[in-house]
């Protein structure tokens, strides 16, 4: 997400943002939405971006050469472009050609603006989120062979599949592939469904389950099997060495900047353990209590950024002290 505007003695004639990966770029929206009467103010303007221009052709030509080319003599950026083909080499374009740049300007905001292309570029991983539901007595599940607790409430569940939407995986584990047996989609909210991502080492899950109903890309870690057929997809990783990092790599280089790590309990732990986490969501179910059942993880290394109630339903986000600025 990056946002533009372009400004003539206080007065914006211009703005414009970045719509959908591969498509023009805010500056260019921004320029290209100047009216014809403002036209001659372009050379005149300062531009505001919240993210470097870029310096290189990628789906689209250069944003420096376009502010250079537009005559341009002021541009304040919110912050440098970690991805490697940009990195500096945006503004060092500008500055040579004359152009003012004023950089950065709100840079934590900026950056905050894009989490998951920061992580993605500076530490080579997907942005993750870790999320789960507990009662009141911090259980996620019932106890074995009972069938799956329904924690949350319906309002809250449709903030979930929200979550959802706004990522670019879903990873679970094995057991919670089996016992839940979930679709993993966002039917109750709008927006892409995210690409599933299922740990099943040894294969052994049932093909039966909804995650295999090929209705949505589905990635099965295995160590067995490399294979791909429509929308599923068996990834193959090496048993000997641990399986999150071997993950995370393979996430990387299938170019999937989030995940939403929904459980279960092992999983979200290792997770933790790893200080492989950003963000964590928890929902309490202030009224449900169990007295037995499988405990919640424990989350070590978080600060509580912000509260919110939905009904019986507490929902606290959390960040990771050791990753967030
Ligand atoms: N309330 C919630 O938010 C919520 C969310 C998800 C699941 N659940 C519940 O959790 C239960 C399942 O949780 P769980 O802890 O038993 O299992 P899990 O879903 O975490 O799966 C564990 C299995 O996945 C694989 N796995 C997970 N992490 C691994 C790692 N780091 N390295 C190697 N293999 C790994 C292993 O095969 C392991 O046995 C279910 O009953 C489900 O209903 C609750
Ligand atoms: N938000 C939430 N509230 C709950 O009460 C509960 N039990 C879960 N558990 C999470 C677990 O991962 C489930 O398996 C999926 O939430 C099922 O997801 P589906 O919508 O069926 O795809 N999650």
């Amino acid at each position: 997400m990056v946002g533009s505007v372009l400004v003539y003695e206080n007065r914006i004639i211009g703005e414009g943002y970045h719509r959908q990966y591969g498509q023009a770029h805010a500056e260019v929206n921004c320029i290209n939405s100047v009216a014809e009467k403002d036209k001659h103010l372009v050379s005149r303007s300062t531009l505001y971006v919240s993210l470097e221009p870029c310096a290189h052709f990628g789906k689209t030509p250069p944003c420096s050469d376009l502010i250079i080319e537009k005559g341009i003599p002021h541009v304040v950026v919110g912050c440098r472009d970690p991805f490697e083909q940009v990195n500096g080499k945006g503004i060092e374009k500008l500055r040579a050609a004359g152009v003012a740049v004023t950089v950065p300007v709100l840079e934590p905001e900026c950056k905050q603006l894009n989490k998951r292309f920061f992580t993605f570029h500076t530490q080579h991983r997907p942005y993750i989120i870790l999320k789960w539901a507990a009662t009141a007595d911090n259980r996620i599940a019932a106890p074995a062979g009972l069938s799956r607790l329904l924690i949350s409430n319906e309002y809250t569940n449709r903030l979930v599949h929200r979550w959802r939407s706004e990522e670019a995986a879903i990873l679970i584990g094995t057991n919670t592939a089996l016992q839940d047996n979930p679709s993993l989609t966002n039917r109750l909210w709008t927006g892409h469904y995210p690409v599933r991502l299922v740990i099943d080492t040894q294969l052994r899950l049932p093909t039966t389950l909804q995650v295999f109903d090929r209705q949505q890309k589905t990635i099965v870690f295995n160590y067995t099997r490399q294979e791909e057929q429509h929308n599923l997809h068996y990834y193959q990783l090496e048993n000997k060495a641990p399986l999150l990092p071997q993950i995370l790599q393979a996430a990387h280089q299938l170019s999937i900047q989030s995940i939403l790590v929904e459980g279960g309990a092992q999983l979200l732990q290792s997770f933790i353990d790893n200080g492989l986490w950003d963000e964590a969501r928890t929902i309490t179910n202030e009224t449900l209590v169990t007295g037995s059942g499988l405990h919640a993880p424990l989350l070590s290394g978080h600060s509580l950024t912000r509260t919110e109630k939905i009904h019986n339903d507490t929902i606290r986000y959390f960040n990771n002290q050791n990753h967030n600025d």
